[in-house]
């Protein structure tokens, strides 16, 4: 574990990593040589502190999604998601982190009005959380972006096939990519934001075929949610995985039932509050020896 010191200016904990030891843009960019990787690249959202120091020796990324904006929040979309929410959850989970890259998703709104309004959004990020990399959506559209922050310092992850804060204009979460030229934008986007200086990219909601074409034609790690088993890695939502938020999509695999066993937990609480059998003698304060 780490040892944190607190910035009187910000009220913030600034993390002192074991030096050389968390995960760095270059070294995941590293992990894919010439078309192959040897290693999967591991990642998962975190929004909490205990939660990241829980998840961080197991991951190499750990991303603060937006997702958030339902999962923590309970907003009907990613659309109504803020900075100064990432920025909290953000900061939180790069305390509770040492070994993890901890990446945050930039919220709708506020990045795609220009390379200007992108960097302004993401130093903020990165200055009031410690992340060391950031996210956004978009393909083509958002390359110039990816490199004007690239260029400046920024380590960037794209997005690309499903991206939900396009909802709205996708018309829902179902997968993308199922016609010849949606899967031709979708493998050109992936290109272009690699272009760009990207060093990941995450590819949601895609037909298997053209996951494959992506990862084999795209330089940068391809990191799979709903894509097959032929990227580079793979990410889950944290909370869908471990069976805590159960309305998920298809390409959810659960390792556990963690809403089941909270509801018991709570449940025999319950009981034993109004049957007076908690608190017992162990958990009572008496005078010693009584
Ligand atoms: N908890 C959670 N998990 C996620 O994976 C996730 C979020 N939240 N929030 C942000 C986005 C939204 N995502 C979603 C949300 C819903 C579906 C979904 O329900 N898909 C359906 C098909 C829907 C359709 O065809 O219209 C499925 O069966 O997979 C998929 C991705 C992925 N992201
Ligand atoms: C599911 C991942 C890729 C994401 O963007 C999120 O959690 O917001
Ligand atoms: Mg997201």
């Amino acid at each position: 574990m780490s040892t944190f010191t607190i910035d009187t200016a910000t009220s913030r904990a600034t993390p002192s990593p074991v030096p050389g030891k968390r995960m760095t843009a270059p070294s995941l960019r590293a992990r894919k040589v010439d078309g192959k990787t040897q290693q999967p690249i591991v990642a998962l959202t975190a929004y909490t502190m205990r939660m990241a120091q829980l998840l961080d020796e197991h991951c190499d990324l750990l991303l603060v999604g937006d997702s958030l904006g339902q999962v923590i929040y309970g907003l009907p979309s990613t659309i109504p998601v803020t900075l100064d929410m990432m920025i909290n959850h953000g900061a939180a989970v790069v305390r509770g982190s040492w070994h993890a890259l901890v990446a945050v998703d930039m919220p709708f709104g506020s990045y795609e009005g220009s390379s200007e309004q992108a960097f302004a959004s993401c130093s903020r990020v990165m200055k009031e959380t410690g992340c060391a990399a950031v996210k956004l959506e978009g393909g083509e559209a958002m390359a110039p972006t990816v490199r004007f922050l690239t260029e400046r310092g920024i380590p960037v992850i794209g997005h690309v096939g499903l991206t939900p804060q396009a909802v709205n204009t996708l018309g829902g979460y179902g997968a993308r990519g199922r016609g010849d030229a949606e899967a031709r934008k979708i493998l050109n986007d992936a290109s272009a934001i690699a272009e760009a200086g990207a060093f990941c990219i995450v590819v949601e909601g895609v037909m298997e075929e053209l996951a494959t074409k992506v990862a084999r034609e795209v330089a940068a790690p391809i990191i799979g949610i709903g894509a097959s088993a032929q990227c580079d890695g793979q990410i889950l939502v944290t909370d869908d995985m471990l069976g805590v938020f159960e309305r998920t999509p298809r390409f959810v695999k659960r390792y556990d039932n963690l809403a089941e066993q909270i509801s018991n937990a709570a449940k025999t609480y319950a009981d034993e509050v109004r049957s007076r059998t908690f608190p017992s003698a162990d958990e009572t304060y008496r005078p010693k020896g009584a």
